[in-house]
């Protein structure tokens, strides 16, 4: 078995989406599930679903196909930390509300606590089920909820002083919406996604499928 501290991103990727189906099929009253099922509906092979489970020593298909009750707890082991994490996300507009309305509730591991902006208007308030504080309590606040992930989804000319201040305060993972690709130290981990490169990734498939 690989060092499960040192999973390739894309096996951690599928893992999430392995979950979530599984969650779903569960919900659905289906119980087991083949690899060949599970390919099928991620769209890859099922040579990849067994080699990403072998990878966190996870191989036992049975005549029925996976218990998937059993598979979301070995998935979890890896995924999940103990006892959960806290997150922040900075910047309340309409990306912040929308994540934070959108994300809690959906991993009992994984909570949005507080929220951070500049704005008056929304600083001092419960925004999106979540209290809003300003920048100025980064600290304070961070330390108290025992917050180690932070969104940034501040304006892009903002974010390379938000995640300064973030790695000040001791966040150990960022995951940045904004344009702006961000330096931090390797003891960080940042993941950062842009709607447009993806959007450019669809648009050009679209266009080879024009040219065929
Ligand atoms: N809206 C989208 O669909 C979308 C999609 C992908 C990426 N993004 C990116 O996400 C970011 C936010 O987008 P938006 O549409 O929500 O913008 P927005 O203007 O609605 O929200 C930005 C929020 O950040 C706050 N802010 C400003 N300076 C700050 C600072 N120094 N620290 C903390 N908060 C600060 C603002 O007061 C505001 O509440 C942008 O960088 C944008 O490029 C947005």
């Amino acid at each position: 078995m690989m060092n499960l501290a040192n999973l390739p991103e894309r096996t951690i990727e599928r893992l999430s989406e392995y979950r979530r189906t599984l969650l779903n099929c569960l919900a659905k009253g289906k119980t087991h599930i083949y690899s060949h099922e599970l390919a099928g509906l991620h769209n890859i092979t099922a040579v990849q679903v067994r080699r990403d489970l072998m990878l966190i020593g996870y191989s036992s298909m049975k005549k029925k196909g996976y218990d998937a009750q059993e598979l979301i707890k070995v998935i979890g082991e890896i995924l999940d930390h103990e006892i959960g994490l806290n997150v922040a996300v900075i910047g309340m507009g309409n990306l912040g509300r929308a994540i934070t309305a959108y994300f809690n509730g959906k991993r009992p591991k994984l909570n949005i606590v507080a929220a951070f902006d500049v704005d008056p208007n929304k600083v001092d308030r419960v925004i999106s089920g979540v209290n809003c504080y300003h920048m100025k309590e980064l600290e304070k606040v961070v330390e108290r909820n025992d917050i180690s992930i932070a969104i940034i989804s501040s304006p892009p000319e903002t974010a390379s002083q938000v995640a300064e201040q973030l790695v000040a305060v001791g966040i150990k993972g960022i995951l940045n919406f904004t344009t702006i690709p961000l330096v931090v130290p390797d003891t960080v981990y940042l993941e950062e996604y842009d709607m447009i490169t993806s959007m450019e990734k669809v648009a050009y498939f679209v266009k080879q499928a024009y040219a065929r």
